[in-house]
C-alpha cells in the first residue's frame, strides 16, 4: 500500500492507494467511526457492487452501517439531493464530529462532501473513491460541489477529508468506459508541468487502463501526489496555482452544459476534449507548436477518449459554449482566466484570452473533418 500524506495549512489527512481497502474499510477507518450507526452515502450501482463487502466489514467489527443510496450520474450532484441528504444525516442524529462515509465516484464524493461541510456548520466525512477519475482527482483537495441550472459546481465549499481511501481493486468493476473518464485527469497532471509523466502515460496508458496493477498504483499514486502538492500551495485557488488543475475543465464543463449534464458526456470526456481544445488554442496563439498539440491530441485519441468536438454533433456554434463559459468560477471582473499550454507541461493560467477569438476557434472545431 501506498500512504501519501497530504498537508492543507496544518491540517493532514492520509490518502491511501492499495488492494482491498475496502473489503477492510472497519479496520482502515478504526477509532474514527461511531458505532451507533455510521452514515455511508453512495449510490445504486456502487451498492450492488460493493455494498455486501463493506456491511460485511462494518457489521463484522460490531458498526451498523446506515445506508443512503442514491441515483447513479451527474444529475444527483442537486439541491434536491442535498437539501434531502442533509435531513437524513439530521434524522440520524448525526453530530459534527461524527465520520460521513462517501463511497462512490466523484458524485457522491462531490455530493457527500458538501452535506459534511454545511451540516452543524461542518462535519467529518471518509471518501472512498470508487472511480478512477474520484481516486486520482476529486476525493483529494476538498472542492464540493452540487450544480445548479445555471452550470457546474456553482454551489459549494472547500472542505477537506480526514481520511481518503483509494482502493485498487475497487475498479475491477467500473465499466471501460469510466476508466478512460477517469484517465483523462491522470493526463492532466502531466500536461499541467510534468512532461515525463505525459510520456508515462503515452508508454503504459493501454496497459494501465486494461488493469496492470503495477501501472494502475502508479497512475493513482503519481495523480495523488501531484493534486496534493498543488492544493497545498493553494487551498482556496486565489494565487492561480490551484487554477492549473482546472486545464481542459473551461471547455469541458461548457460541452456539459450544452450536452445536459447527461450521460452523452462524461466529465471526464468533457475534460480531454477540454484539454485537446486547450492545447489547439495554443497552438492558435502560436504559444506552443501546433505538433506537440496534435501530440495531445493524437494521445487522447488513442486511448479511446473522444477528441473531436465535431464528432459530437452539437448543432450549437462557438458563441454558444462560450456564453456557458461566463458561469465559470474563474471569471475576474468581466474577463475569463484561461489554461493555456506554452508546451507539454508548461500550462500556465492566461488573463489576456478574447472570449470573440475563443467562440471563432470553437466555429473552426465545430466543423472540423478529423483526419
Ligand atoms: N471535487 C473535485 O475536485 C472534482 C474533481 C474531478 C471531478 N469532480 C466531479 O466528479 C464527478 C464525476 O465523477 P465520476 O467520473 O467518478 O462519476 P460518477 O460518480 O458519476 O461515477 C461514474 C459511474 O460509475 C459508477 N461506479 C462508480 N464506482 C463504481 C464501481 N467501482 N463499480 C461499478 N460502477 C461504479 C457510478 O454509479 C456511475 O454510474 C463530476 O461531477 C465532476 O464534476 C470533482
Ligand atoms: O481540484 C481542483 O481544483 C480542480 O479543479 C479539479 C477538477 O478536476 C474538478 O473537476 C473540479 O471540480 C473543477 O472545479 P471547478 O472549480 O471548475 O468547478
Ligand atoms: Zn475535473
Amino acid at each position: 500500500m501506498a500512504v501519501i500524506p497530504v498537508n492543507i495549512a496544518g491540517r493532514p489527512y492520509e490518502v491511501r492507494v492499495g488492494t482491498g481497502l475496502v473489503r477492510d474499510i472497519a479496520a482502515q477507518c478504526a477509532g474514527l467511526l461511531r458505532k451507533q450507526g455510521v452514515p455511508i452515502i453512495t449510490d445504486e450501482n456502487v451498492h450492488a457492487a460493493w455494498g455486501d463487502a463493506v456491511e460485511a466489514s462494518l457489521r463484522a467489527a460490531g458498526h451498523i452501517p446506515l445506508w443512503r443510496i442514491l441515483p447513479a450520474g451527474e444529475q444527483t450532484k442537486s439541491w434536491d439531493e442535498l437539501a434531502a441528504s442533509v435531513n437524513w444525516l439530521l434524522e440520524h442524529e448525526v453530530e459534527r464530529g461524527d465520520h460521513i462515509i462517501a463511497l462512490g465516484g466523484g458524485v457522491i464524493g462531490d455530493l457527500t462532501g458538501f452535506c459534511a461541510a454545511v451540516l452543524k456548520r461542518g462535519c467529518k466525512f471518509i471518501q472512498v473513491p470508487t472511480t478512477l477519475l474520484a481516486q486520482v482527482d476529486s476525493s483529494v483537495g476538498g472542492k464540493t460541489a452540487i450544480n445548479t441550472p445555471a452550470g457546474k459546481n456553482l454551489v459549494g465549499a472547500f472542505h477537506q477529508p480526514s481520511l481518503v481511501l483509494a482502493d485498487l481493486a475497487v475498479l475491477d468493476t467500473l465499466p471501460r468506459r469510466e476508466v478512460l473518464a477517469g484517465y483523462a485527469e491522470v493526463v492532466k497532471y502531466g500536461l499541467i508541468d510534468d512532461a515525463d509523466f505525459f510520456t508515462w502515460c503515452e508508454n503504459n496508458a493501454a496497459a494501465m487502463l486494461d488493469g496492470e496493477p503495477r501501472f494502475r498504483e502508479t497512475a493513482v499514486a503519481h495523480s495523488v501526489a501531484a493534486k496534493a502538492r498543488i492544493v497545498a500551495e493553494d487551498e482556496f485557488e486565489t494565487t492561480g496555482k490551484r487554477a492549473l488543475l482546472n486545464l481542459g475543465h473551461t471547455f469541458g464543463h461548457a460541452l456539459e452544459a450544452e450536452t445536459g449534464f447527461s450521460s452523452r458526456l462524461l466529465h471526464g470526456e468533457g475534460v480531454a476534449l477540454g484539454m485537446v481544445l486547450a492545447a489547439r488554442y495554443s497552438a492558435r496563439l502560436g504559444l506552443m507548436d501546433s505538433a506537440e498539440a496534435e501530440r495531445v491530441a493524437t494521445h487522447i485519441a488513442a486511448v479511446g477518449l473522444p477528441a473531436s468536438i465535431a464528432a459530437l454533433e452539437l448543432g450549437c456554434n462557438g458563441e454558444t459554449l462560450v456564453r456557458h463559459m461566463l458561469h465559470d468560477k474563474k471569471m475576474d471582473a468581466g474577463t475569463l482566466p484561461f489554461l493555456l499550454m506554452r508546451g507539454i507541461g508548461r500550462t500556465y493560467l492566461d488573463k489576456s484570452v478574447a472570449l470573440d477569438d475563443v467562440a471563432a476557434f470553437l466555429d473552426l472545431e465545430l466543423a472540423r473533418v478529423s483526419a
